[in-house]
């Protein structure tokens, strides 16, 4: 497995990762043990996602979170990865005012987490203006388009994307724009792989599949790919391991030994001197314990 010893990764690799059709490999993190596996696995971005409002903070909506939550998280993130390139979300609300409230929280995001770019969702006229106006501010800005969780209410739900003729062309329209817009790569959501085949090659930046098929890269929520997230997930979602099971195994058996005076055994136990218990039952004795 590999440790450190890994170049983080630039814009440029990015786009010679691209070129090359070498997949590029970006997982969540949203804590310091998930950032620092992330990390020893060798993947080559981190992304900390607004998902956390829902897989970690318990949120039914990822529109909940808010900047000074989502940059704790961030922060512990960046403390175990320090050598990944690391990607944060700008949480719904932080940016929809106006660009001075955009570069505002891109630049809390990078001074105060460390973070290499910033995501911002949809490829609306606004949307187009912000993402120029981080960009201008010298912050690299990853796009996101097809299924933008922030605004799901809009497009009737978690619900795939680009299915319909009206749905696909603005998927495409969008796509330019954003690229236009100065994005340094692009995460498309929850659309048919068709679809996506279409727009590849017609992309100059690196797009990061998510439900999107063999893109550039793909990219998972962390959380659903170690099985800890509880109920239905997502059809792209694979689960390589069943963590969660694990978990609750592991604390039922903690009980279990608890209940039945097993734990804590001997090694669990710190032992003193002999002197020292001899002491503290002399002093018992001479009544030293009752005040
Ligand atoms: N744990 C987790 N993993 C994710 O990947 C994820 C989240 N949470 N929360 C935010 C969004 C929501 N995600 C989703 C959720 C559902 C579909 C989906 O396939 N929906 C069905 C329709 C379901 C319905 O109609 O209720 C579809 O066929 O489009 C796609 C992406 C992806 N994102
Ligand atoms: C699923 C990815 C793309 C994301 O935006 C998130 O985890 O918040
Ligand atoms: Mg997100």
């Amino acid at each position: 497995m590999p440790d450190v010893a890994k170049p983080k990764l630039t814009l440029t690799r990015l786009l010679e990762m691209k070129a090359a059709g070498e997949p590029i490999v970006m997982v969540t993190a949203y804590d310091f043990p998930g950032a620092r596996a992330a990390e020893r696995a060798g993947v080559d971005a981190i992304l900390v996602g607004d998902s956390a409002a829902q897989v970690v903070l318990g949120y039914e909506s990822t529109a909940q979170i808010s900047v000074d939550e989502l940059l704790t998280l961030a922060r512990a993130a960046r403390r175990g990865a320090p050598a990944t390139f690391l990607v944060c979300d700008l949480p719904f609300g932080s940016t929809e005012v106006s660009d001075a409230q955009a570069i505002e929280t891109a630049v809390r995001f990078v001074r105060e987490a460390g973070a290499d770019a910033v995501k911002l969702e949809g490829g609306g006229p606004e949307r187009l203006e912000r993402i120029r106006a981080i960009v201008a501010a010298g912050v690299p800005v990853v796009g996101h388009l097809g299924l933008t969780p922030q605004t799901a209410t809009m497009l009737g739900g978690y619900r795939a994307q680009g299915r319909t003729v009206e749905s696909a062309r603005r998927l495409v329209a969008e796509t330019m724009a954003v690229q236009d817009a100065g994005v340094c790569a692009l995460v498309i959501e929850a659309v048919p792989t068709d679809v996506v085949a279409k727009i590849l090659p017609r992309v100059a930046v690196p797009v990061i599949g998510i439900g999107a098929g063999p893109a550039d890269g793909q990219v998972l929520v962390l959380h659903d790919l170690i099985g800890i997230t509880e109920g239905r997930t997502p059809v792209f979602v694979k689960r390589f391991a069943e963590l969660g099971t694990a978990m609750a195994d592991a604390i039922a058996d903690y009980s279990d030994e608890v209940r039945g005076g097993r734990f804590p055994a001997d090694e669990h136990q710190y032992r003193s001197a002999p002197e020292a218990v001899a002491a503290a039952r002399a002093a018992i004795e001479e009544g030293g314990g009752v005040r």
